[in-house]
């Protein structure tokens, strides 16, 4: 019989990993991180249905890819809560899963050793220890759904769920946003288009059955119900920043068109600060002076932070690295955070006063 080069002509392995199960059941939900998620869902529901007056904020590295460094900076995010709960939600950005413009450093899950080594089975082992962790500290987490796997690994973990501009058009992470246990962004394209991000929240809000796996690892064909908590992320596109009074009240206006609720978050980095951290604060002033003024469409902002400022190419010897400082989009430092958290919290609380009352 003829044997044909014919499928896979391009794959060099397949390597086994553990299933869903055998991670959780090595790594099982604690009633201290399960009650710390529920709670973080919860408040995040109760912000985009106004139940609750205050505004999340999503904040934390670009990407982890240093546990010990990330932890450090979640135990310093849950003291800065309890400072501010009463104007803001922290929910701490935990990017296991980097989309890149072309090629680069694709996460810790990836690649944990940050080496090309690619041990996947390690990276979401350790990725779902390092969600454990800072849920038991009692912080809700976020992180961005790339790979439509990964849920199903970690799922159980996460409070705030993002899709990132180069995927939210994509029929995929809309499919699986359906079935997502928790309120989902979707961010505007990374040409600035804010309809993408509408058309991904009505897609993603209704029903849909796709192939994907089970926790037992078997492929399966998943049917979801549809997720009610999709809203708009404006993270700036083509060069333009989009976090400016006239850029919300359009994209309210996409959202009213669509018959879809007023809910904006807006990203600080990106191209709305050029990916310049150091204007970060900037952004970040003029959506709480927007709230001030009266705003009730934006629930929310991103931050992209980390101990130390700045960004830092991965080095070939790893012990060059420095600590705190982020491998991927550069970051305010913790200063910078906790200046930017305190000042909101200062300038919102009378808003969250007349909002209560
Ligand atoms: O937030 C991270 C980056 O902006 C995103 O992953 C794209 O990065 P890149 O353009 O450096 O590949
Ligand atoms: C990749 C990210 O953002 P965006 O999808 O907006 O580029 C991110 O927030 O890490």
């Amino acid at each position: 019989m003829t044997t044909f080069n014919i499928e896979n002509v391009n794959v060099t392995s397949f390597d086994s990993m553990p299933t869903p199960e055998e991670l959780h059941a090595r790594l099982p939900l604690s009633d201290q991180a399960g009650a710390a998620v529920m709670r973080g869902r919860e408040a995040l529901r109760n912000i985009l249905d106004r139940k609750d007056p205050r505004l999340f904020a999503v904040v934390g590295p670009c990407s982890i890819h240093d546990p010990v460094a990330g932890l450090d900076y979640a135990r310093r995010l849950k003291a800065l809560q309890d400072e501010v709960q009463d104007t803001l939600l922290l929910v701490m950005r935990v990017y296991f899963e980097k989309p890149r413009t072309t090629t680069g450093w694709k996460g810790y899950i990836n690649d944990p050793d940050m080496d090309d080594s690619f041990h996947v089975d390690r990276g979401m082992e350790n990725a779902r220890k390092f969600l454990l962790d800072v849920s038991e500290l009692g912080l809700p987490t976020a992180t961005e759904a790339l790979d439509p796997i990964s849920p199903q690994y970690l799922g159980d973990l996460i409070a705030w769920t993002a899709i990132g501009a180069r995927t939210t058009e994509s029929q995929t992470h809309r499919e699986m946003s359906s079935g997502l246990s928790t309120p989902v962004g979707f961010k505007n394209g990374t040409d600035g288009d804010i309809g993408i991000a509408v058309n991904a929240i009505l897609s993603a809000s209704h029903p849909h059955s796709f192939l994907g796996i089970n926790g037992q690892g078997r492929v399966a064909i998943v049917r979801t119900s549809g997720n009610p908590y999709g809203h708009v992320v404006l993270r700036g596109g083509d060069g333009r920043p989009n976090y400016d009074t006239v850029s919300v009240a359009m994209a309210e206006q996409a959202l009213a068109k669509a018959k879809l609720p007023a809910n904006i978050v807006v990203d600080c980095s990106h191209a709305n600060s050029f990916k310049n951290p150091e204007l970060q604060p900037l952004v970040m002033a003029d959506v709480v002076n927007q709230v001030r003024l009266g705003n009730k469409s934006l629930v929310g902002v991103m931050i992209e932070s980390n101990l130390v400022a700045g960004k830092q190419a991965i080095p070939d010897d790893l012990s060059q690295l420095k600590y705190g400082c982020s491998v991927t989009d550069g970051c305010v430092g913790w200063d910078t955070t906790e200046k930017m958290i305190r000042d909101a919290d200062a300038l919102l609380r009378g808003v969250i006063r007349e909002r209560q009352a």
